[in-house]
């Protein structure tokens, strides 16, 4: 059986941290064996601060299956970070964005079932010349390698509770309003469609749209995108045989009874459908990209900064990731 592939993101944030106490963890959990890419040296000197006796080492990628058992497998990608928690530094750009490469890489020549990030410092990285506002964005970028053609990257955050896509993703709010168009939102509809039958088993995903404005727009009154936009996109997706209703005023979309009435809440733009996700299911989250010819899991959370090399952060999240991301990627009965 192939292991997953886990990138260190940001040095200076938890994704270290939680990657060992997931390590530390695994039977607890049934993980699936994963290793790490990126710097050993930074993970063994953030396990000796943690203290939590994880032993680190060193492997090549063949090397990661059989090691597991043992110690948290890491495969050195080029660059090196210092053990510096919660200090952000630009230079350790390469190293982050070569652990992603590296990981889809090896999930592309068969070396990794699946790859699960930790969280980047999208600013850091901003700031490091990295081009791409995020994981979901770089990921549709590196899918073009693969044999399978173009992809587009949906942003999926899964929970128990709750199922969450935004249709807009990172970009400022000013900006939604002219971004979102119907063929985003059948495009968005459909992909999400398509991957909860062919990947999580749905028969029939029940996809329930939000509108924009407050009230959905109140017949025109608060707005009409909703007119113009999100009810000829519901009309056409109803017509390709996919069960989308709505548009729903977002602010009674997630109650227990209303969740109770669809598969996956699709958002117009970010805060609009993650802060219900992460305010029910912040510890268990997942954010899995949909759309892409491989599996990619995430924790819902990012860096944390404050919480880096403190043993205060939960790793609970990461280890849903990892274990959906096994599920995802197991093979079939
Ligand atoms: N997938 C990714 O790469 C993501 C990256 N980010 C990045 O993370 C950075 C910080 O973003 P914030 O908005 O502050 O969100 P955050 O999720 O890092 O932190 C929000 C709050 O939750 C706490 N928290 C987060 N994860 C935790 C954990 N595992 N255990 C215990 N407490 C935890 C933090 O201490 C903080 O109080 C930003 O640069 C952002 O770009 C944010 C979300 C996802
Ligand atoms: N708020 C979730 C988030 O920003 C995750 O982004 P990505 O790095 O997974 O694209």
């Amino acid at each position: 059986m192939l292991p997953l592939a886990v990138t260190m993101g940001e040095p200076a944030g938890i994704g270290p941290d939680i990657a060992l106490m997931a390590w530390r963890d695994r039977a607890a959990n049934n993980l699936p064996p994963f290793y790490l890419i990126g710097d050993p040296d930074l993970m063994e000197a953030r396990a000796a601060r943690l203290g939590i006796g994880v032993p680190v080492v060193p492997v090549e990628v063949h090397e990661a299956f059989e090691t597991f058992p043992y110690g948290l497998p890491v495969v050195a990608v080029s660059g090196s970070a210092a053990d510096r928690p919660g200090v952000p530094d630009p230079a350790t750009g390469g190293l982050v964005i070569e652990s992603i490469r590296s990981g889809v890489e090896d999930v592309r020549m068969g070396r990794a079932r699946a790859i699960v990030t930790n969280p980047i410092a999208k600013s850091v990285l901003a700031a490091a010349g990295f081009a791409h506002p995020g994981h979901t964005e770089y990921l549709g970028e590196l899918a073009r390698t693969f044999r399978q053609g173009p992809s587009r990257p949906v942003m999926l955050i899964w929970s128990r509770d709750l199922a969450v896509v935004p249709v807009t993703i990172h970009m400022p709010l000013a900006e939604v309003p002219q971004r979102l168009t119907k063929a985003l939102i059948v495009d968005t509809a459909a992909i999400v469609d398509h991957d909860m039958r062919t990947r999580f088993g749905m028969a029939r995903p029940r996809l329930a749209i939000c509108g924009l404005n407050p009230h959905a727009g109140e017949d025109g009154l608060l707005g009409h995108e909703e007119d113009d936009v999100i009810r000829p996109a519901i009309a056409e997706l109803k017509a390709l045989g996919i069960d989308a209703t709505g548009p729903y005023p977002a602010d009674t979309l997630f109650h227990p009874a209303a969740r109770a009435t669809y598969d996956v809440a699709l958002g117009m733009y970010h805060d609009q459908v993650l802060v219900p996700v992460k305010t029910l299911a912040f510890d268990t989250g997942v954010n899995v990209t949909l759309g892409l010819p491989f599996v990619r899991t995430s924790p819902d959370h990012g860096t944390a900064f404050s919480l880096a090399g403190t043993g205060r952060a939960r790793p609970s999240s990461l280890i849903e990731a990892i274990a959906l991301a096994g599920r995802l990627t197991a093979p079939g009965p």
